[in-house]
């Protein structure tokens, strides 16, 4: 027996053990070799005249017997001669194919303009491997692999055999024709793993669909089939007999070989994306969106994404995982690689194909992700153009995309503590009080009074009652839009905006200043002039020993009354102060673990032209103060509601109503 030629069996051990964490994988190595093998043979047709094989008669097959608890992957490749078997499977980490890929990209540099020598003009060509570990991987699977080869060109051939443990034979053998069979004899089961799973139809067919679905070379199977039989006709009188059925087996070609990733939009239909992402991406509705990449130059890659038409049912809980299948010439490398999307797009299904990528050696994580982040980024913008696109050209449908996944760009920026808002910002919609309808943030600024410097929210939890909300209704009269806010996420959303584009400052150029975002219910909106605030303050001053009664009644609910400079029909508000809305409270509240919450600091603002104020003001004066204790109480109470807030005693709400209408 031959000793494998690495310094210890341990290397070995761990590799079996330790670099592959997913058994399965094994048959997508073997695979890519028998790939890497019938692509050599293919090169060599092209510049060996002496080699006269077609494309179309090169193939790979997978076969398996559940007697014997094997499985078969044979090519009819380059095949390997004694010495090749010795070195190429004696060695480990001894890769054969990184060494052809090497010498083809030298030659290719090499070679002069117009001669087509190198891989690089031969974009037929596509080799897989380049570790020199991959074959080993059968070992995680089976207690014995032995490899049948014949060299091309050779008329001998050879088997080598191994336990995986020690070293390796290498004796005689007989094969047909140029070529390789691997057979893995399957390790016995466990009571954890049934490896004997592997030597069966379904088995097989799943993983090569799984992984090898895009090799380039068919993959045949024979695979059990059933058809009726035909029955002879009944004779005269007699009852048609029973439908019989009998099975028979057919090899047929498994994998799709051709990646419609790889193609050219132009030569795919619609349809064919349609069908590729429901069954790929296991959804019953057409995506919303295609978006086809294929970019040349610093950076190689395809890529394929689709924007679901409605959001996976698990997309907000916290098990979903975001991510586009990564593969590498053709083949699986990851089913949802996560670094290749941020989070806010993380709806967004696809597939992307590079063979620039530098894999590490279990190609089930990345080494160097340096090309995936740089692919990242592309894609990013990929997205964010095609979702633009859909904005401008497709409105209905991108009021669609935005009711499924508006949440998510929304949390994206709050997530960036509004870092992203400039990808994010403009994708926005938020509903138009004043226009009634979605608009984006720019379309509010449009339409905004000359003069504007803000952009103007409220953010509760119905957009009725956030119409109706007096704090709102005194901004729409004074001709500016209130953007309408009904989800959890907005107003966290409006904050991490901030600031939002830029305008001259009266009409200077040069000085440009960002719009504000503000919330009608805790800042100032800087609608008042200095005249209507001086005329509030000296009320509230000359009020003043009401305002005290009221205060004390309210307690710790409320930090001042004032006279509201921004109330029109309604007769009192609750404001906040700080920043920290009502709304958003509210929210906070709802959260799970919301002790620690910010202190609210609240303002009962008064309507000093209703006539609630004057009955507070008569009986104040009349030194009935006990009723203005009660006034207070559902004044504040009813703002409260109106804001849709639930009091903290209703039933003393309640009360206080039905005393007043007795
Ligand atoms: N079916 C095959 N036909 C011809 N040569 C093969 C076959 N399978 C393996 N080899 C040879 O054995 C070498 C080692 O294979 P192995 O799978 O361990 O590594 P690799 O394919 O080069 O790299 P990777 O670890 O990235 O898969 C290959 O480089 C190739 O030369």
């Amino acid at each position: 027996m031959r000793k494998f030629k690495t310094e210890s069996k341990k290397l070995l051990d761990l590799m079996i053990n330790s670099i592959y964490t997913n058994r399965e994988i094994f048959l997508r190595e073997l695979i890519s070799n028998a790939s890497d093998a019938v692509d050599k043979l293919y090169f060599r047709s092209l510049t060996d005249p002496e080699v006269a094989v077609g494309r179309d008669d090169l193939a790979i097959t997978v076969g398996f017997s559940a007697d014997e608890r094997t499985v078969t992957v044979s090519d009819n490749g380059i095949g390997m001669t004694k010495d090749e078997l010795d070195k190429n499977l004696g060695t480990i980490a001894h890769s054969d194919s990184f060494e052809f890929k090497a010498a083809q990209a030298e030659a290719a540099a090499d070679s002069e303009p117009g001669e087509a020598k190198g891989l690089d003009d031969l974009t037929d060509v596509d080799i897989i491997g380049q570790f020199g570990v991959g074959f080993y991987s059968a070992f995680m699977v089976g207690k014995k692999v032995r490899v049948v080869s014949r060299a091309i060109g050779s008329d001998e051939t050879w088997a080598w055999e191994s336990d995986g443990v020690d070293g390796y034979d290498i004796k005689p053998a007989e094969r047909a024709e140029h070529g390789t069979d691997v057979i893995v004899y399957l390790k016995d089961d466990t009571a954890d793993e049934s490896f004997g799973t592997f030597a069966s139809e379904h088995g097989l067919t799943r993983l090569i669909k799984r992984y090898s679905n895009y090799v380039r070379y068919p993959i045949k199977m024979e695979v059990t089939k059933s058809r009726k039989v035909e029955a002879p006709e009944p004779a005269e009188g007699e009852e048609p007999a029973a439908p019989q059925w009998e099975s028979y087996t057919e090899v047929e070609t498994i994998n799709s070989m051709i990646p419609i990733w790889k193609r050219k939009k132009s030569e795919v239909s619609q349809e064919e994306y349609d069908e590729f992402y429901k069954t790929d991406f296991h959804d019953f509705e057409n995506p919303a969106r295609t978006i086809s990449v294929h970019a040349e130059g610093s950076l190689n890659y395809d890529a394929l994404m689709f924007v679901p038409s409605r959001a996976p049912w698990d997309m907000y809980s916290k098990d979903y995982k975001r991510g586009l299948a990564l593969y590498s010439s053709n083949v699986l490398i990851m089913d949802k690689c996560e670094e290749l999307l941020p989070d806010y797009f993380g709806f967004v299904r696809g597939v992307v194909d590079s063979s620039d990528l530098t894999l590490n050696i279990s190609r089930e994580t990345l080494q160097h992700n340096g090309q995936l982040r740089a692919i990242a980024r592309r894609l990013e913008k990929k997205i964010k153009a095609d979702l633009v696109n859909m904005r401008d050209d497709d409105r209905e449908a991108y009021e669609k995309f935005f009711e499924q996944f508006g949440r998510t760009l929304k949390f994206g920026i709050y997530q960036s503590y509004g870092m992203a808002k400039d990808t994010l910002g403009d994708l926005l919609l938020f509903y138009s009080a004043k226009q009634q309808k979605m608009i984006t943030l720019d379309e509010y600024l449009a339409a905004a009074p000359a003069g504007a410097d803000s952009i103007f929210y409220a953010a509760g939890d119905s957009l009725e009652r956030l119409a109706a909300m007096p704090l709102v209704t005194t901004v729409l009269a004074k001709g500016y839009d209130v953007l309408l806010c009904d989800q959890d996420v907005d107003e966290f959303c409006m904050m991490a905006i901030g600031t939002y584009g830029e305008h001259a400052v009266d009409g200077d150029e040069e000085s440009k200043q960002p719009y504000f975002i503000k919330n009608v219910g805790s800042e100032d909106l800087g609608l008042t002039t200095d005249e209507e605030k001086k005329e509030a303050e000296e009320a509230t001053e000359s009020n003043a020993e009401l305002f005290d009664v009221m205060r004390e009644a309210l307690g710790e609910k409320v930090e001042r009354v004032v006279v509201s400079t921004r109330l029109t029909d309604a007769p009192a508000v609750v404001t906040s102060e700080g920043g920290v809305s009502l709304a958003m409270v509210q929210v906070l509240k709802s959260q799970p673990g919301a002790e620690g919450l910010p202190d609210l600091h609240l303002v009962l603002e008064m309507n000093a032209k209703h006539p609630v104020f004057e009955a507070l003001r008569a009986a104040h004066e009349a030194g009935d103060d006990d009723k203005v204790r009660t006034y207070a109480g559902i004044l504040f109470d009813q703002a409260l509601l109106v804001e849709g807030v639930m009091p903290d005693n209703p039933l003393a709400f309640a009360q206080a109503v039905s005393e007043l209408m007795k």
